[in-house]
């Protein structure tokens, strides 16, 4: 038997129960058939900031509300990060809870796939990145990356595939700015044909925005949002999708939730809901 680390998490029974009707089935079914059931979470301040500045890593979530997200973590197949998140938090997108494979258990079960949007494989992992750290220490599966290039980085995708990892190549359009545009539904189907029932969406703000647009906001099936007692100030990482307007010109509200539940995790509370479509 695996020991549990003393970085191990516990999530209790009692607050497991909240949560089930926000997850995705224990038996694998999915809202469509053709795509995972699609969790979009992730931890926000008073001011709807990510992080203090693009490129920080920012803690947010109290010990209960880590404890939550690990939970979710054990209970998705995938987790999805854009490459600003990358970047910035050089992230483990594992799970940490005792009991799971690394964590107490032999194997990788309960170890999500962490998934990063990267359209131009800009970057930089090594063997010291967090990601395969991890992989090495048996406590975590090795990531895929999302990518628009038509010819693949020869050493990045070695170095993924020793890990048991690899790019995903998908079409997207590149915006005058040289962002990328990535069609959700796409992506979305891709990954259920490798496999995967269940992914949440972490973040950053451009992935969440983007996902929030009226094109997509109805892949998502739960949005479950840690809210921190701060304000982060200005100059955060903001969560604010672009304006919607009705048929008059009126502006109207972005996106709105219903079958709202609210749940207090420590210092934090805990939203969850559905998209109103
Ligand atoms: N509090 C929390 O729960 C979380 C906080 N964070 C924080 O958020 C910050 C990072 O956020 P942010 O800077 O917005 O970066 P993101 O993680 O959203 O990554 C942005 C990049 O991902 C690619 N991308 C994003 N959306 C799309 C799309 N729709 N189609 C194609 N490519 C896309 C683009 O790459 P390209 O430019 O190459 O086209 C873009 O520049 C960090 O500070 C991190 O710590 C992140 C996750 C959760
Ligand atoms: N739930 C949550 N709370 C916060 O306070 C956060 N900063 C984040 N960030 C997300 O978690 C990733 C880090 O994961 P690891 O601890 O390295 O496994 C980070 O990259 C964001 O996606 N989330």
């Amino acid at each position: 038997m695996a020991l549990a680390s003393r970085d191990a998490l516990e999530f209790p029974e009692s607050d497991r129960e909240f949560l089930e009707p926000q997850l995705p089935p224990r038996d694998g079914s999915t809202p469509r058939p053709d795509m995972p059931f699609t969790t979009l979470t992730f931890a926000t301040s008073l001011d709807s900031s990510l992080a203090l500045s693009p490129g920080t890593r920012t803690v947010l979530s109290g010990p209960q509300s880590k404890a939550m997200t690990h939970y979710l973590r054990s209970r998705h197949d995938g987790i999805l990060i854009g490459v600003g998140t990358a970047l910035a938090d050089d992230p483990g997108l594992n799970c940490r809870l005792t009991g799971v494979g690394g964590y107490g258990k032999e194997g990788l079960e309960g170890q999500p796939r962490p998934i990063v949007i990267d359209p131009s494989a800009r970057w930089d992992f090594s063997d010291d990145s967090k990601l395969f750290q991890l992989c090495r220490q048996g406590r975590g599966l090795a990531p895929w990356i999302v990518t628009s290039l038509p010819e693949l980085p020869v050493q990045k995708k070695e170095m993924l595939e020793k890990y048991g990892g690899g790019f995903l190549q998908l079409k997207m359009v590149t915006l005058d700015d040289g962002q990328h545009r990535i069609d959700w539904c796409d992506l979305l189907k891709t990954l259920h044909i490798n496999g995967l029932g269940s992914v949440m969406v972490e973040g950053g703000a451009q992935v969440i925005n983007s996902l929030l647009e009226p094109q997509s906001m109805s892949l998502i099936d739960r949005v479950i949002v840690t809210i921190a007692p701060t304000w982060l100030g200005q100059g955060g990482v903001i969560v604010s999708p672009a304006r919607r307007f009705d048929g008059e010109g009126n502006a109207i509200s972005a996106a709105r939730l219903k079958n709202v539940r609210w749940y207090p995790f420590g210092e934090d509370v805990v939203l969850c809901g559905q998209i109103r479509i």
